[in-house]
């Protein structure tokens, strides 16, 4: 098999790469209808798998789970999410033959050989439909002709998809169908209606390719949306106790302080996100957030490069074949971390607070979110998908840090943005030394010592001017028009 995406002339990896189109909700007014009274049969119970398949039925669709046969026998956790749920579990010969739609939800490391399992079984004419297009773009799996393929992405990990459901929302949804697979030309139709199953089509879905969806999704995990936070977590967390905060308070301050201060992110853009700072600590943000973007911009850059190149996949591929050698390291390095180690204090830090003496964490947002933006559009990544790759789903994975740290986060989303979350991480960390050693309390831990809202109306001017007009701001107030039913959580 062949990275698909390498196989393409330039001129189709650039039309594929710019597909994306917001959908208009008139669009979804026929809702679930073309899958009602199919079966939909789920492969995996995990994530995505769970959560997704509660929405799914919620939203009046028939569906049941298939895992492997050890999973059943041994009565696995992904056995008790589905069968505690009430849903029907069975083999894949059980329960393959049967199904109108198979939705893949197991990890991309699993994709060919759980592919390879399924396909044989599976109906003729029905449909496979995945969550990230990672086996089709870089391992150019090759599907039987008959079946239809179909990619619905929520952009957010599994437990938010629910969440937001149970809110009565959604989350933001790409939705693809594979150019080579499509012989019935329902593809579409059935896409619309599994994202309007999940809720998607209440926070926005955009119309995208196989390949757009995996080129973004992948830059989006491992910058901005995972790695950041990751090393933010950690350099800010070890500033802290180098200059003599209480360890218990500098956790906290760092475990709820991304998801208060991406809370602000979400409804109002960064913009809003330094309008919550006072006019002193905003300049200091926004000046803190441009040395950052200069520091990190090659970084990204590279990141941006090896996930188009396919140098990304290709070493993540290779981890694979080691058996997750470099994952798992990383993952138990994780774990081993101060911040991750170290116990919350019980004392109440109050809202206000979290952005007053967080102002290097609302700089490391700010500086993350346009960078991973500017990056994904440079390459041909549409702005309403870099958008939802970058400053969207930042307080949904922040909400995963508040519940229980970088472990919470890592186990949530997916191997694949686990991996590279790590991968950033390590090359950001040396990259931030020398900023870091300039860092003091006044900018995280303590807040600035003066009382005073004073600053030069110039600067102010400025800064304004230039937070308001990035291009992340212009696409962003347009989509969140579009998120009415977005429901509060802080
Ligand atoms: N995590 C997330 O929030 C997001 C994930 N995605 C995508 O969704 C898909 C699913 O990811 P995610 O939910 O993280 O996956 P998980 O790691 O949570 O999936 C675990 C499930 O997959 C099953 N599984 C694992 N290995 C195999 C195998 N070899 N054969 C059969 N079943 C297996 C497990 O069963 P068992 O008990 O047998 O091990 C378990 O039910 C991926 O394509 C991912 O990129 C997309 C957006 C966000
Ligand atoms: C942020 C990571 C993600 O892409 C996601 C939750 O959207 C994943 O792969 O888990
Ligand atoms: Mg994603
Ligand atoms: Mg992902």
């Amino acid at each position: 098999m062949a990275n698909y995406f390498n196989t393409l002339p330039l001129r189709e990896q650039l039309a594929q790469l710019a597909q994306c189109e917001f959908m208009d909700p008139s669009e979804f007014t026929d809702g679930v209808d073309a899958l009602k009274g199919k079966k939909l049969v789920i492969v995996g119970c995990g994530a995505q798998g769970l959560n997704q398949g509660l929405n799914l039925r919620d939203s009046g669709l028939d569906v049941s789970y298939t895992l492997r046969e050890s999973a059943i026998a041994e009565r696995r956790q992904s056995f008790l999410n589905a069968s505690e749920n009430g849903f029907t579990v069975g083999t894949y010969e059980e329960l393959i033959p049967t199904a109108d739609v198979v939705l893949n939800l197991t990890p991309d490391k699993q994709h060919t050989s759980v592919v390879n399992a399924i396909m044989p079984l599976m109906k003729q004419g029905a449909t496979l439909a995945y969550s990230h297009g990672f086996n089709i773009v870089e391992e150019g799996m090759q599907i039987r002709e008959d079946l239809t393929v179909i990619m619905v992405a929520p952009k957010c990990p599994g437990s938010e998809v629910r969440e937001e459901y149970k809110r009565g929302f959604g989350v933001p949804t790409l939705i693809a169908v594979h150019p080579e697979n499509d012989p019935q030309g329902h593809g579409l139709a059935q896409a619309k209606a599994y994202a309007a199953g999940t809720g998607g089509h209440r926070a926005g879905v955009l119309k995208s390719s196989f390949i757009a969806e995996v080129k973004s999704d992948l830059m989006g995990e491992q910058t901005i949306l995972c790695g950041m936070l990751q090393t933010g977590s950690l350099l800010c967390f070890d500033k802290m106790v180098e200059k003599g905060i209480d360890p218990s308070y500098a956790s906290k301050l760092i475990q709820y302080g991304w998801e208060v201060i991406t809370e602000a992110l979400k409804y109002g853009g960064v913009t809003n996100m330094l309008d919550r700072l006072s006019n002193p600590a905003k300049v200091k943000a926004f000046e803190l957030s441009e040395q950052l973007k200069t520091i990190m911009r090659p970084l990204y850059n590279k990141h941006m490069d090896d996930i188009i190149s396919g140098e990304f996949s290709r070493g993540m591929m290779a981890d694979w074949a080691e058996d997750d050698a470099k994952l798992l390291a990383w993952r138990a390095e994780t774990a081993e971390t101060a911040f991750e180690k170290q116990q919350n204090t019980d004392e109440e830090i109050n809202e206000q607070t979290f952005f007053d003496q967080g102002i290097l964490m609302v700089a490391m947002v700010k500086a993350g979110v346009e960078l991973a933006f500017e990056t994904m559009t440079a390459a041909g990544i549409i702005a309403e998908s870099a958008y939802y790759e970058s400053l969207h789903e930042t307080p949904l994975i922040a909400n995963t840090i508040a519940r229980k740290k970088l472990f919470e986060m890592n186990r949530t989303i997916s191997d694949t943005a686990e991996y590279g979350c790590y991968l950033y991480n390590h090359a950001c960390l040396p990259l931030l030394k020398d900023f870091m050693q300039n860092m003091d309390t006044d900018v995280i831990g303590k807040g600035l010592d003066s009382t005073s809202n004073q600053v030069d109306n110039q600067t102010l001017i400025a800064v304004n001017k230039a937070l308001r007009e990035h291009p992340v701001e212009v696409v962003g107030s347009k989509l969140r028009g579009y998120m009415s039913a977005m429901k509060k959580i802080v």
